[in-house]
């Protein structure tokens, strides 16, 4: 059946009082998956089992377009690319235009652990001696991965402080660069393209900083690139640069060499771990059936979600601290992928394609935002996360109230408070109709969808499930919605136009640019002065 048609017949299914669902004791099991370290509970949801069928039904070419993924073929068809991730992390032969790709995979994933070794233990030394920190320049993909990664991991960093700039604003790079020492900073440029005006800004300022106290400005640089003509040209010497293929997308690219910085905080082995957990899911993937595969459900419950429910916005509350950066994280890999207009075949989609994602680690956003997802009137599906232990063992009493209030949350969404419940609680306070006011203010319709996403504890290996996870879920909704997941050609406008906007933030003539942009253009620069 066509997908759009599915959809449609599947708003005929909606309407299940999720309470209602889980009285059916089998429901927690069937709706449920595990996999690796994890398991994921999607019983508080209104997908009954019939729904749930017909939304299996709809995912009939996930299997091929999976095994033509991980086969690379060039399944990103407006830019003629294989997508190969998969290959970063996997371990057998995998052909792209008529030649394995694995043994580079393999070498430079070697040398990135030879360099990660020298700078850790010292044979690779700054012009101030032992490098005590490392700068990661690099923009979306070539930020978010390592940056999230590394402070996910930080009870196993033994290796140097690492550090992020990503913003064109000034501001960035000179918060970061006023607690570096440049004799015994190590900056990486990372930019799969080399050409991203924000990164090469900020790598430009680094270099005029570095050469304002060392003798050889680049001698502490490596650069992380697809383009290693253009790093050379920026004065980079070869043996320090990492490259990669074009079949790695940027939002893909945490993997290899643009997770040199997480190699270099928590050292190679652990940096083994993170891609042994991530091929743990690449197998489950490839081999679970559909009804029992863990990015499989993920995604069926985004589609049921958003394009049968038709809620507009899906929130990722991991109840890890440490995990705080994975919503921005997320916020590229799913709106970048899946953040799309067309068919693979150019034709306008008849409905949304992926949702607004975002988010906060709990339970901070419990004293923020959660006010709108309890009462507010338009449903935001929740997908929780939880580890059974924290990394702090000598705090476990910080970690039990952790899963409680992650429990509570779900449970809260589901089960509501009736205006009998709410007038209850506050009898003994108002009487007449200003009970029945007061009591209004505190009703919880209730019957709110969440998921859960549980797991021993942050480790390596699980934070590279976690990840796999989404990319997979990510690939799954892109199949069943017939569109590219992996170009973004959305995000090239804002930056021609920005191209062409610098000179007249020079001064330029702006004639040529709507009367909104003009009236802002002037404004600002005459508070320049
Ligand atoms: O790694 P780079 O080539 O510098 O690209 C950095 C980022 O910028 C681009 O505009 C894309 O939208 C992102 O997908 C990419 O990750």
């Amino acid at each position: 059946m066509d997908f759009w048609t599915g959809i449609e017949a599947l708003r005929a299914k909606q309407g299940a009082r999720i309470a209602d669902l889980l009285t059916d004791d089998t429901r927690t099991a069937r709706l449920r998956a595990a996999a690796g370290p994890f398991v994921f509970d999607l019983s508080k949801t209104s997908i009954t089992g019939d729904a749930l069928n017909d939304l299996l039904a709809l995912a009939v070419d996930v299997p091929d377009r999976r095994d033509a993924m991980f086969a690379g073929e060039k399944i990103n068809a407006t830019e003629g690319r294989a997508v190969l991730h998969t290959a970063l992390r996997g371990t057998e032969p995998v052909i792209v235009d008529g030649a394995d790709v694995m043994p580079g995979v393999r070498d430079t994933l070697d040398a990135m652990r030879a360099f990660a070794s020298d700078v850790r233990d010292g044979t690779f030394q700054g012009q101030g001696g032992r490098i005590t920190d490392v700068v990661n320049i690099g923009i979306g993909g070539s930020d978010l991965g390592p940056a999230m990664a590394v402070l996910a991991l930080a009870p196993f960093h033994d290796g140097p402080r690492c550090h992020f700039v990503s913003n064109v604003d000034g501001a960035d790079w000179a918060d970061t660069a006023k607690t570096l020492d440049p004799a015994t900073t190590l900056v990486i440029v990372a930019s799969k393209t080399f050409t991203t005006i924000e990164t090469l800004t900020n790598a430009r300022t680094a270099r005029d900083w570095m050469a304002e106290s060392v003798t050889d400005p680049t001698a502490q640089f490596a650069a992380l690139s697809t383009a290693q003509d253009k790093t050379s040209d920026f004065g980079i010497d070869p043996s320090r640069v990492f490259g990669f293929e074009d079949w790695v997308g940027g939002r893909y690219s945490v993997w290899g060499p643009i997770g040199l910085s997480l190699m270099l905080a928590i050292g190679p082995r652990n940096f083994d771990a993170f891609l042994t957990g991530a091929r743990q899911i690449d197998d489950h993937f490839r081999t679970a059936p559909l009804a029992e595969n863990l990015p499989v459900l993920l995604a069926l419950a985004g589609i049921w979600h958003h394009q049968v429910c038709g809620y507009p916005t899906r929130a990722v509350l991991p109840y890890d601290n440490r995990l705080s950066r994975l919503p921005a994280y997320l916020q590229q890999l799913e709106m970048e992928s899946n953040g799309k207009g067309v068919t693979m075949a150019g034709d306008p989609l008849q409905g949304p394609a992926g949702p607004v994602v975002w988010g906060e680690p709990g339970t901070n956003g419990q004293h923020a935002f959660y006010q709108l997802i309890h009462q507010g009137k338009t449903p935001v599906p929740c997908e929780f996360m939880v580890a059974a232990e924290g990394s702090e063992p000598l705090l476990d009493h910080h970690h039990k109230l952790l899963i409680a209030n992650c429990l509570a949350q779900s449970e809260a969404l589901l089960k509501g408070r009736s205006h009998a419940e709410a007038r209850a609680t506050i009898a003994n306070r108002f009487e007449g109709e200003e009970l029945e006011r007061q009591a209004a203010h505190r009703v919880f319709e209730g019957n709110r969808p969440s998921t859960t996403l549980i797991y021993p504890r942050l480790t390596p290996e699980v934070l590279g499930g976690i990840i796999a996870l989404y990319e997979h879920r990510v690939f799954v909704e892109g199949v069943m919605l017939d569109i590219n997941s992996f170009d973004q050609w959305g995000v090239e406008l804002g930056k021609e136009l920005a191209t062409s906007l610098g000179p007249l933030v020079d001064g330029a003539d702006a004639s040529d640019k709507d009367a909104s942009t003009r009236a802002l253009l002037e404004q600002l620069l005459e508070w320049r002065g």
